[in-house]
């Protein structure tokens, strides 16, 4: 049962704040700080048990060391290692000040993709909900530092979230970039076919995050193949959240779920999928696209093209000769392999791991 505000299952919410939203010039900002624990609290009011991803690490830590500005990853793992207890530690006191006890799990993507590694947060999360604590989690950087909305995505597959909220410092996706001063028109409600919607937001870098806007669709595609909706909003709005998770209007972008809500998604195929834009693509004839209606593996044979450079595990499309993506995966032949003009006869996919796009 999902339709209920507190039926026990239906009211789980991800929200995903990013650095721009809770960090001033390498400060956590009390004003920002604030409309994240009006949001939180709004939306425990109304019955909601919200989840929270923040960011922020690693913006607060590169303040604390001069040679932590570096353009690395190390550099951003141990900026992170020195921010993330401040981070916390301020999250924590303010949250407290509004009445909400937090505690902190620091996850990674493979641990919400691997079943045998997930017992232990869902048992963890779970044991939260139950003594009211807000779960404020953020990625284990040390382990390598990817993208915490599409951690969030993830993690609102895992727990069968009814709203992934993605707060930011624009309301939505726009056709340009309004921070810039642009004259963009935001776009209240995405359904069409993704590559569209990404060729818009490739332009629109109003995202002031690791990743822009494009990184973030990345998120909402995981999300809404797994079955939850998702709205990107204004990390000011604290009145986003109730709104979204009722439907009501919102000043944001809404995501539509792109399939039924799947009680057990298949998150590793959706993250390998999803984890990052496209590389490239496989133009497919009629034979692979019928594969790839019935899930079954695309062979080389039935390439007629390919577009970009990308390497064995990157991510790529798969485009049916009417140029519609058709299908996303991670890739297992090179595009120099799969290329190649001899039309290799193996897979191009290992065990099929392409996820079928679905529009909304
Ligand atoms: N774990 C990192 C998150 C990096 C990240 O994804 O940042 P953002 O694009 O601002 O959400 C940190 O706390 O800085």
């Amino acid at each position: 049962m999902r339709d209920g505000i507190n039926d026990g299952t239906g009211n789980r919410v991800v929200i995903k704040v990013g650095t721009s939203s809770l960090i001033t010039r390498g400060e956590v900002d009390p004003v920002k700080l604030d409309a994240l624990c009006a949001t939180v609290s709004k939306g425990i009011e109304a019955g909601l048990a919200p989840v929270l991803v923040t960011s922020g690490a690693i913006a607060l830590g590169r303040t604390m060391h001069s040679t932590l500005t570096q353009d690395t990853a190390e550099a951003a793992q141990t900026a992170a290692a020195l921010g993330q207890g401040v981070l916390y530690s301020a999250l924590h006191a303010r949250f407290a000040a509004h009445g909400l006890e937090t505690g902190q799990i620091l996850l990674t993507p493979r641990a919400l993709v691997a079943p045998e590694r997930g017992g232990g947060v869902r048992r963890t999360l779970d044991l939260m909900r139950s003594l009211g604590m807000v779960p404020i989690v953020n990625e284990n950087d040390a382990l390598g530092v990817r993208n915490n909305d599409v951690l969030a995505a993830l993690l609102s597959g895992f727990i069968e979230a009814r709203l992934l909220l993605l707060l930011t410092n624009v309301a939505g996706l726009y056709d340009g970039n309004p921070l810039l001063g642009e004259d963009a028109v935001r776009i209240a409600e995405v359904t069409g076919p993704i590559s569209e919607v990404e060729a818009v937001a490739g332009g629109s870098t109003g995202d002031s995050g690791t990743g822009g806007m494009l990184v973030k669709l990345s998120a909402c595609w995981i999300a809404t193949h797994a079955g939850v909706r998702t709205v990107v909003a204004d990390a000011m709005d604290s009145t986003a959240l109730v709104a979204a998770f009722r439907g009501d209007e919102v000043a944001g972008t809404v995501f539509p779920p792109r399939t039924a809500h799947s009680a057990a998604p298949d998150l590793g195929r959706l993250w390998r999928a999803f984890r990052n834009p496209p590389s490239g693509s496989v133009v497919c004839d009629a034979t692979g696209q019928q594969a790839i209606e019935s899930g079954r593996a695309l062979l080389g044979g039935s390439v007629d093209a390919v577009k970009g450079s990308f390497g064995s595990g990157d991510v790529v499309d798969i485009v049916g000769s009417d140029s519609r993506v058709i299908a996303r995966g991670s890739v297992r032949l090179s595009s120099a392999e799969a290329g190649a003009g001899g039309r290799p006869a193996s897979a191009l996919f290992n065990h099929c791991d392409y996820v079928r796009i679905l529009e909304g």
